[in-house]
């Protein structure tokens, strides 16, 4: 490899929100971000588990095998306390197989709107697994904490960001620059994790 060429990451996710987070969790560090949307020919993994590692599992570990390289996956979604942790694993799917951001975050406002007084406290969570066809997978995971707001403010981010609002910023995570979001985020707080694994994951002769 010269000095100019980058090292690459194959990151296996379908989400461009996800990817444009990634690209600037990875960009600082010299890799360039490659996600399934350069792979447009491999179907989508089906999401069978019920936990975000079983998910995160299955699609960083069937990609890996079908490229025969180490892959990265990502399994994420938000845990709002009033509705006792859900959406959780079922975040994308929430309103419906249409995965749809906004039918989401109105249907997030609708159930809280029908309690009386509802707490508003949420978190985000994220499993990262990191996979190679010949290695057992290694497994980290952030988090970050907030309220649910009374209504979706900003367009920067995806999914759940609009409503996300963070007290101690007086913002929503879609008020935040992409580089503000990725240097608090659950996301970066579970590459944080990552990190400090990384190296002595790939040093370690496979099974
Ligand atoms: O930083 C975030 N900001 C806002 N919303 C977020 C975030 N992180 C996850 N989320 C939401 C989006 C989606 O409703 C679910 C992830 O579902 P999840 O299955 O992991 O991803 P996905 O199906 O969109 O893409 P893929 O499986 O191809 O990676 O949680
Ligand atoms: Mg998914």
């Amino acid at each position: 490899m010269n000095a100019t060429e980058k090292k690459k990451i194959v990151i296996a996710t379908k989400n461009p929100g996800k990817a444009r987070d990634f690209a600037v969790l990875f960009e600082p560090k010299g890799y360039e971000v490659v996600t399934l949307l350069d792979y447009p020919e491999i179907e989508d993994v089906e999401e069978t588990g019920y936990t975000f590692e079983a998910n995160a599992r299955k699609k960083a570990e069937t990609i890996a095998a079908l490229l025969g390289m180490t892959v990265l996956a990502d399994d994420s979604g938000i845990c709002i306390d009033a509705l006792d942790g859900q959406p959780g694993v079922f975040s994308a799917r929430f309103a419906g197989g249409m995965k749809s951001d906004a039918a989401n975050n109105a249907k997030v406002l609708a159930m809280l709107g029908s309690q009386e007084n509802p707490s508003r406290k949420a978190h985000f969570h994220c499993t990262l697994v990191l996979a190679h066809p010949d290695r057992e997978s290694l497994v980290v995971e952030g988090d970050i904490e907030g309220e649910i707001a009374e209504f979706p403010s900003g367009d920067n981010g995806f999914g759940y960001d609009p409503l996300f609002y963070l007290p101690h910023l007086g913002k929503t995570m879609a008020e935040l620059s992409d580089t503000e979001k990725n240097q608090i985020s659950h996301r970066a707080n579970a590459l944080k994790n990552l990190e400090k694994s990384w190296a002595a994951w790939l040093e370690k002769e496979a099974d």
